[in-house]
């Protein structure tokens, strides 16, 4: 390592954070494009509508009524032939429109006269339906080449109906950063009641759950071992983008994860940040992959809440940024009630949003999770507190 420890204020770690580059662009198939970002700009493909197209069950009218009615109907997907004035043809929602078909009467405003074979038009409004009436036009929502969505924009499954409807089979993605959870400590079960002076794993859980909402695809690795040797050879052989510990950032006996980066040649960009809880929390640059790529790794405290708040710091905005997400900026609520904060320090405090006012909880403490679990977001709480009406950042808790 060539950087001494260094705290570094809250924000700038954030930002520290956010500087890594983007991961390459890659080609997939819609259906594995969910969660990924838009490596360029969606442009449509076609017109949409692609055709002139009927808002409404009813039928297509040419010219005013009543109107002679045709044989047959047109039903969405099929080829209409064109219609003559003065008649009429039963059209479904979304059926292409007849060519010479001017306005479509909805089936509740029209009677199809027994016997005359004539149709009569019965709505409310009287006079000729006006041209268009009912129709979507072709281009309404946007003509071929119309730029619909930035690069960056997160493929959520409304981008995947948009892309599908605009033409496209493949996206133009970012690549997802693949994550290795490395969780230390030999104190720590993974299943059953705590025993023994021993307690169960909480971020193996939880730490793969969210992260993989925010992009990335996470292998989770079983715990691991205390002791210099299992987490050095980890971290060492780890091909993934970046290396998420939990534990081991102190200065505890079997605190060795500044040994093992110092070991494989790492450069600490964040060690340790002027926040609470998780201040020993660490973002390393890790020696380049085969492909010449920066590799990170963030290490996160090992009581929970406080690994928490260090992913919200670190590791959130690395992913977020490596997958070429650009995200809306952050929202902000009005303190209900005072909030407490750190004397120095940049606090983030678990909230309860009720409209657009937020309070504390309680069982905030950084081995808790009690409050976090029923909280609606992280508040952003400035060294010395905010008082009540103060409007505070509020970041989004773990999420799937
Ligand atoms: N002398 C000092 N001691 C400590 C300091 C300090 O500044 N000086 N900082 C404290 C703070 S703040 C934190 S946070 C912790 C950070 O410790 P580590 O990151 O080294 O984590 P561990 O020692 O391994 O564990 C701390 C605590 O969390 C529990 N833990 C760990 N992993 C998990 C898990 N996956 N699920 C549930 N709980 C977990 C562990 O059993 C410990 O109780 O250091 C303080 N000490
Ligand atoms: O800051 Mo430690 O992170 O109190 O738990």
């Amino acid at each position: 390592m060539t950087a001494g420890p260094l705290t570094t204020d809250w924000e700038k770690a954030r930002a520290a954070a956010r500087a890594v580059p983007s991961l390459p662009p890659v080609a997939r198939d819609l259906a594995d494009a969910l969660g990924h970002a838009l490596a360029e700009p969606l442009t449509a493909l076609t017109d949409l509508p692609p055709f002139d197209t009927s808002a409404m069950d009813g039928w297509a009218v040419a010219g005013p009524g009543p109107w002679r009615l045709r044989d047959g109907g047109v039903l969405a997907g099929g080829q209409p032939e064109p219609l003559p004035p003065g008649t009429a043809v039963a059209i479904a929602t979304g059926a292409r429109l007849p060519e010479g078909a001017d306005a479509v009467l909805r089936r509740e405003d029209g009677a199809d006269e027994a016997g005359s074979g004539l149709l009569l038009d019965r709505s409310a409004c009287p006079g000729p339906p006006a041209p268009g009436r009912d129709i979507r036009p072709r281009g309404q929502e946007c003509r071929a080449d119309d730029p619909l969505l930035p690069a960056g924009t997160s493929v959520t499954p409304t981008v995947l109906g948009l892309a599908a409807a605009a033409g496209y089979d493949r996206l133009t993605v970012h690549r997802r950063p693949r994550v290795d959870l490395l969780v230390l400590g030999d104190e720590l079960l993974a299943t059953g009641l705590p025993r023994d002076g021993r307690i169960r794993d909480a971020l193996g859980p939880l730490l793969p759950a969210w992260l993989s909402g925010q992009g990335a695809d996470v292998v989770g690795r079983p715990l691991l071992p205390d002791g210099f040797g299992p987490l050095y050879e980890a971290v060492r052989d780890s091909t993934a983008d970046v290396v998420v510990t939990t534990g081991s950032t102190a200065a505890g006996p079997v605190d060795f994860l500044h040994d093992a980066l110092r070991a494989v040649g790492a450069r600490l960009l964040v060690d340790s940040v002027a926040v609470r809880p998780g201040h020993p929390m660490l973002l390393a640059e890790l020696p380049p992959g085969a492909d010449g790529r920066a590799r990170h790794l963030v290490g996160l405290p090992g009581n929970p809440l406080a690994a928490v708040v260090g992913a919200v710091t670190l590791a959130v905005p690395l992913l977020r940024s490596l997958g070429g997400h650009v995200d809306a900026g952050p929202l902000d609520a009005v303190c209900a009630a005072a909030l407490p904060g750190h004397p120095r320090d940049t606090r983030l405090l678990p909230v309860r949003r009720t409209g657009r006012a937020v309070a504390p909880l309680p069982f905030g403490g950084p081995a808790m999770l009690r409050g976090l679990a029923l909280a609606d977001g992280l508040a952003v709480v400035p060294p010395g507190g905010a008082e009540a009406g103060a409007v505070v950042e509020i970041l989004d808790v773990p999420r799937p």
